[in-house]
């Protein structure tokens, strides 16, 4: 199917949806401890379906209410030889493998969509490394592993995915030696992992971390069952306050501003574009009287470069968004996406290898897009549609099913204005 949007201001509050980030996390710990937790403002978007399910696979027993879960984290690792469907879910594959492992155990890993083509080398060199038997196919999900790992010293790029760090962060307080990880490049999405050592630290667990060069992780430490609710997400919110800088008026509730997220960084950056940040009774709110253009360092805070590509388009001057080839990793290329929908919208932008650099314009044309089968891709032409002359159109609208089922219900509820169409119509 796919969508054509009809141009229309956006006005209103929304809830913002729970962090699929800290959701992820906070599954895991429950199901790596032993007793009750109960984890409360869950959505089940794709992603974390996944999570819950790879949990399940491996023994937990989570019972799933309307917005909330009872984890019951006795029996992770009673079960060996089992499936795990991660679906599309980066976060699910890359933090469910050490976690799988931390007994010996025969499992068989599956996904969806581009999951196989995205980066795994780093656990396929400890497999090596550690005796571990493996067998994969190339760019589906297809994997076999046999084996057991076991804690001791890891040398890993920072620069390809912090959710490998992540995995062996969670994994490796269970296994009985102590261990180190070391880092052989600086740390990229250094704010998703100060989100695994908080969420650890709730749970009971323990890690140095020496500022992201190095991780001391001692073994034999034990999950505690903790009850969390889950805090709203600022890369679902990014959409928007960009939303708010391009003039539209949307309030947003439930956001802590004290939060870790490092998407939070949002804010800051629509700030220096010149938006003022303001708190109302109805949520906080991004408003502006015009964009100016911005360099922005992408490489901590990826998820959140397609939407902020959009508002420096619509900035004066040109803007320079540089340290994004991670970008091209992600659920499909984002860099070449980004540039590629900016300039069929009517915008300037150019694709470098690492970087993308665009010239803002006063107002985008409109016209057909390829969501790339991307949630973000998809929101940020939703979004971008606000600032168009005539319509967009977009196909496979439901991906953002991902990581935010309600997104479309969200849009229609804030003005958003829009028809099913067939393509070619
Ligand atoms: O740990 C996490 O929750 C995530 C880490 C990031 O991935 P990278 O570390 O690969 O950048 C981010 O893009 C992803 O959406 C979620
Ligand atoms: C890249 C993302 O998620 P993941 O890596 O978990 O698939 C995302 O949500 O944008």
């Amino acid at each position: 199917m796919a969508i054509k949007i009809t141009p229309h201001q956006l006005s209103g509050g929304i809830a913002v949806p729970p962090s699929k980030s800290m959701a992820h996390r906070a599954i895991i710990c429950a199901s790596l401890a032993q007793g009750r937790s109960v984890i409360t403002n869950i959505e089940y978007s794709k992603d974390i379906e996944a999570t819950i399910g790879a949990m399940k696979s491996l023994g937990t027993m989570i019972f799933e209410h309307e917005d909330y879960l009872e984890i019951d984290g006795t029996t992770t690792f009673m079960k060996n030889q089992c499936e795990i469907n991660c679906f599309e879910s980066g976060s699910t594959l890359r933090f469910m493998v050490p976690i799988a492992l931390v007994c010996e155990n025969n499992l068989h890993f599956t996904g969806e969509g581009r999951l196989g083509k995205r980066p795994m080398q780093v656990y396929y060199d400890i497999f090596d490394q550690q005796g571990i038997s493996y067998l994969y196919r190339e760019n589906v999900l297809d994997l076999y592993v046999r084996g057991r790992m076991h804690g001791g010293e890891f040398h890993l790029p920072g620069d390809v995915s912090s959710q490998f760090i992540s995995g062996l962060l969670f994994a490796l307080p269970l296994m009985d030696e102590d261990s180190r990880i070391v880092m052989t490049s600086p740390v990229q999405s250094k704010g998703y992992i100060d989100l695994t050592l908080q969420m650890l630290d709730m749970f009971g667990i323990q890690i140095e971390n020496h500022d992201y060069q190095e991780f001391m992780i001692k073994g034999g430490q034990r999950y505690q069952p903790c009850d969390y609710r889950v805090e709203a997400d600022f890369s679902q919110a990014a959409f928007y306050l960009v939303a708010g800088a391009l003039n539209n008026q949307v309030c947003l509730q439930d956001l802590n501003n004290e939060s870790y997220q490092g998407d939070k960084v949002v804010v800051d950056l629509l700030c220096q574009m010149g938006c003022q940040y303001t708190e109302t009774t109805s949520g906080m709110c991004m408003q502006s009287n015009g964009l100016k253009a911005i360099s922005i360092d992408g490489s901590q805070c990826p998820d959140i470069i397609p939407v902020m590509a959009l508002a420096c388009a619509l900035s004066s001057g040109t803007s320079y968004i540089h340290h994004i080839g991670r970008l091209r990793i992600k659920e499909c290329d984002r860099l070449k996406a980004t540039v590629e929908v900016i300039n069929q919208l009517g915008g300037q932008a150019i694709e470098m290898e690492d970087a993308m650099e665009i010239t803002g314009v006063e107002k985008l044309q409109g016209g057909q897009v390829s969501s790339y089968h991307d949630h973000r891709m998809a929101m940020m032409e939703a979004i971008a549609s606000t600032v168009c002359l005539e319509p967009v159109i977009i196909d496979d609208e439901q991906c953002v099913e991902k990581s935010y089922p309600r997104f479309w219900e969200d849009f229609q509820q804030l003005g958003g204005v829009f028809d099913e169409c067939k393509l070619g119509e």
